[in-house]
């Protein structure tokens, strides 16, 4: 279990004075179990005393999962939100930064679910529910497992016990970019390329024939497969150091999960079409954490389903 070493917390719902809800940002400085000391920093949104739910996203998101009332939007809209299913209305829910390239080598999802109790512990939260997608659905595995005892519920999508040879193949490609645009001094080039072959498989190829092969004149994709990619590569490598990409890259490709230890009531959510996270290895998870359910939905979006089907997912979570 972490040694906390220091915590902290700061109301920012005065930020916003039309926000109907309380924000409460906690950082804590703890000392892993692997003998690293890190700080996390995690943000609350809703009122005091309301059942706790963790949320945890794909490796871009952050605490700011409802936006920062600047310039940042909310990583998962349509699903939290007022009137959502993740409601800040009802809940207390809580995000936070991903520890990235300040473990070494690399962050376990075990050490960030470490960290992850931590906050949990400041917030107040004695039980809480889970709701992790994507690398955060191998987070929320990971914290199930260490801290069966406060977890009531687990909600995963998108996520297995351990990747695909295939996923990790195509991660170690993108890692090998990386490393070679930081041999040039040019790593942010190299995030950018990186990024764009990590966009050909969070989306489907059917998805990219109805969008590029014929787009409809004067739609932004007109301009083609190619400008897309390049954007997406852009806007990310404005966002995220090298050393951010590969510390989550190589984090990923990291996680094994014993399913065996979770005895949390699970369910599962996957995308039939997700060539990231096999349809196989999420049917595979399932049968191996005991009482598990699993909910399947087919989306032309594949890996990305999580972000793009909101009524699916809303249907997912309202079991919650
Ligand atoms: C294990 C893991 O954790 S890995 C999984 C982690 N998942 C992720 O990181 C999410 C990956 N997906 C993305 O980044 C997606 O782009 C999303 C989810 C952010 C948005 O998806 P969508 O809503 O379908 O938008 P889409 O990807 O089509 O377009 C995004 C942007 O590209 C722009 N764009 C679209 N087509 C083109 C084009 N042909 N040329 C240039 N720009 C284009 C859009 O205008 C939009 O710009 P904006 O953000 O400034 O408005």
């Amino acid at each position: 279990m972490p040694a906390v070493l220091a915590a902290t917390e700061a109301g920012e719902g005065a930020a916003d004075p039309a926000c109907p809800f309380p924000i409460n940002d906690h950082i804590t400085t703890l000392e892993l179990s692997s003998g690293a000391f890190v700080t996390a920093r995690g943000r609350v949104y809703g009122p005091a005393g309301a059942p706790g739910i963790i949320v945890l996203g794909g490796i871009s998101a952050h605490r700011f999962l409802l936006g920062d009332h600047a310039d940042r939007a909310s990583w998962w809209p349509g699903i939290a939100g007022p009137g959502l299913a993740l409601d800040p209305l009802r809940y207390q829910l809580l995000a936070f930064d991903f520890l990235a390239e300040e473990v070494a080598p690399f962050p376990r999802v075990e050490d960030q679910a470490e960290a992850l109790l931590a906050l949990a512990d400041a917030a107040g939260f004695e039980t809480f529910q889970i709701v992790g997608a994507s690398y955060g659905g191998s987070i929320a595995l990971a914290l199930a497992a260490l801290a069966p005892e406060r977890v009531t519920g687990l909600h995963v999508l998108c996520a297995a016990a351990c990747p695909h040879p295939m996923t990790t193949a195509l991660r170690a490609i993108q890692r090998d970019v990386v490393e070679f645009g930081l041999a040039r001094g040019d790593g942010s080039g190299g995030v950018d390329l990186a990024r764009r072959l990590a966009m050909t498989t969070y989306r489907t190829a059917d998805e990219f024939k109805a969008r590029f092969a014929s787009p409809a004149p004067g739609s932004c994709d007109a301009r083609g497969v190619e400008a897309y990619l390049a954007a997406r590569g852009a806007d990310y490598a404005a966002h995220t150091s090298p050393q951010r990409f590969l510390a989550l890259s190589r984090s990923m490709d990291a996680v094994r999960i014993d399913p065996s230890a979770i005895r949390a009531p699970a369910r599962l959510f996957a995308v039939a079409e997700d060539r990231l996270v096999p349809l196989a290895d999420m049917e595979a998870l399932a049968n191996a954490i005991p009482g598990a359910s699993l909910q399947t939905c087919s989306s032309l979006y594949g890996h990305d389903g999580f972000l793009k089907e909101v009524e699916a997912v809303t249907r997912f979570l309202e079991a919650i």
